[in-house]
């Protein structure tokens, strides 16, 4: 069974009297432990279909399944569930805690979706951090911490409870090369060891380079969907 499955997936924004098609009846699946990146022009639908395949928004018409699960049936709380256990975003806004620390921002994200293991909370959050170049910053609040430190934040806080699936809208915009390669890698072992399965979204060709399966999206349309070994 495929671990997301689009079905004829449309999704049309209401702009006051302007309907605005964004997605256009998209059928896509990803198997459990694809490695792949959505990449297409601004304005394309990348962020929409994120936003289907991460249970945050629902289709206008067309299915969405996540691991067998009916999105478009489901009810908020459900899907508010599905996302805390099973999903870790990476997205633009890093939308990260303001009054925690960078470690409490990444145990956060753990206990609620965990429950507290207690050494092994710290030992898991520690070791993410370090993996992710941020183990010297731990006791800092989101407001003392750079764009490219808050965004590691956020990718150590996505990766931190082994979900299923991770999304990430532009993981690297704010990376230095190093450290782009150094998260890249990090995710990398991830899929393999626990068969995590990711999907960005990108400009960016080191991304891209990593990726297994490339999906370009144009017009709200798949244009082009290739694998590699
Ligand atoms: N909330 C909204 N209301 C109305 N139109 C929207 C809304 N969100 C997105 N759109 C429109 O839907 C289309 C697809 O937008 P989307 O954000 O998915 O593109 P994108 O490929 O992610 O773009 P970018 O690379 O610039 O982030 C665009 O025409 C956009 O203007």
């Amino acid at each position: 069974m495929a671990l997301i499955k689009l079905e004829k997936a449309s999704k049309i924004y209401q702009q006051g009297e302007i309907e605005v098609p964004a997605l256009k009846e998209v059928d896509l699946e990803f198997e459990t432990g694809e490695f792949s990146t959505v990449f297409g022009p601004s304005g394309s639908g990348k962020t929409t279909l994120l936003n289907l395949i991460g249970a945050l928004d629902k289709p206008t018409s067309g299915l969405v399944r996540f691991d067998g699960n009916n999105i478009v049936e489901s009810d908020k709380n459900q899907l508010a569930m599905l996302r805390r256990n099973h999903i870790g975003f990476i997205f633009q806004s890093y939308n990260l805690i303001p009054v925690l620390t960078a470690y409490e921002n990444v145990e956060f994200a753990l206990k609620i979706a965990r429950g507290s293991e207690g050494k092994k909370t710290k030992e898991k959050v520690m070791n993410i951090l370090a993996k992710v170049g941020l183990d010297e910053l731990e006791d800092r609040k989101p407001n003392e911490l750079s764009g490219g430190q808050k965004q590691r934040v956020a990718i150590a806080r996505a990766l931190v409870k082994e979900p299923k699936l991770v999304l990430a809208d532009e993981p690297t915009a704010n990376l230095d090369s190093e450290t782009a390669t150094g998260v890249l890698e990090t995710m990398l072992e991830m899929n393999r060891e626990l068969e995590t399965t990711f999907i960005f979204s990108t400009h960016d060709p080191m991304v891209m380079d990593y990726a297994l399966r490339l999906i370009e999206i144009r017009d709200g349309r798949i244009s082009k969907d290739e694998r590699r070994d």
